[in-house]
């Protein structure tokens, strides 16, 4: 199974819908993958919260039906990143200036184009402030079956709560992905924890990151796909606009976790 992670550019100077069009288009480029990540927030930026409510869309907003016409393209599946989602009846008032409706939504596409899944990302950044002032969160963990894998999905500052990673990998995720806006100044965190969650889950890991600047925060970039066993397979080198692609074995998934069966040692529950 050949991934590929689109580590896009987000600058402010581009047009949303420029930028829509530029992402597809690399979408479809990968055509020769069987699965294509692109990055959170990529059309507003991760840090560009001022930009938030009036940017939020609906599951079948603009962003949804150019990501599903690249998906179909493509023929590839397709998690497209994140979009603020605006969902109707969730609490809002339906006003641009509430936020009681907004989620960081992760979309993900079959190589029909159909969106399969819809993910609300559940650990908002910003403590009290930021993502975690402006949205809501969500509650449930998503896995995708996919023919020859099942995937595992996660945003951003999930990462750092290896309990998420534990009931996907327990829901029977084999490949956890990560969508994410990391910033450059913890990218050492960012390569540490993709290579802690794919070890401790003997799962590949595949943490697809944005280049750029979002409102002032320099972004780390440096996307990777690591193994089961740790090793880094591919991994964009600085934080500028990156394709990073490997071949994933989805049996080694067993191999490892049959040769080296720490899974089944668990105490604690
Ligand atoms: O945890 C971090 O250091 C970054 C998290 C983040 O930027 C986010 O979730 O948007």
């Amino acid at each position: 199974m050949r991934a590929s992670l689109i580590q896009l550019d987000v600058d402010p100077d581009e047009p949303v819908e420029a930028r829509r069009v530029r992402a597809a288009g690399l979408v479809r480029e990968q055509s020769g993958s069987d699965l294509v990540v692109l990055p959170e927030l990529w059309t507003v930026g991760a840090f560009s919260y001022d930009s938030f409510a009036a940017e939020a869309e609906p599951l079948d907003g603009p962003t949804a039906r150019i990501m599903s016409e690249a998906a179909r393209d493509a023929r590839v599946w397709l998690h497209a990143g994140s979009v603020v989602e605006r969902a109707p009846g969730a609490g809002g008032d339906g006003t641009p200036d509430d936020r009681r409706d907004l989620y960081n939504t992760a979309l993900f596409f079959s190589p029909d184009g159909e969106l399969v899944h819809a993910y609300r990302k559940i650990h908002r950044f910003g403590f009290d402030r930021g993502e975690a002032a402006l949205m809501s969160a969500g509650a449930e963990p998503a896995t995708v079956p996919l023919p020859t894998t099942t995937l595992g999905l996660a945003t951003c500052y999930d990462l750092r709560f290896p309990e998420l990673f534990r009931a996907l990998t327990d829901a029977g995720a084999k490949t956890l992905v990560v969508c994410a806006g990391w910033p450059a100044r913890r990218a050492a965190h960012w390569s540490l924890l993709a290579r802690a969650r794919a070890v401790e889950n003997q799962a590949y890991v595949l943490a697809c990151g944005t280049a750029g600047t979002h409102a002032g925060v320099p972004q780390a970039g440096r996307s990777v796909i690591v193994d089961p066993w740790g090793e880094t397979l591919a991994e964009a080198e600085d934080a500028g606009e990156r394709v990073v692609t490997a071949e994933l074995d989805p049996a080694y998934v067993d191999t490892v976790r049959a040769d080296f069966p720490v899974l089944r040692d668990r105490v604690l529950r």
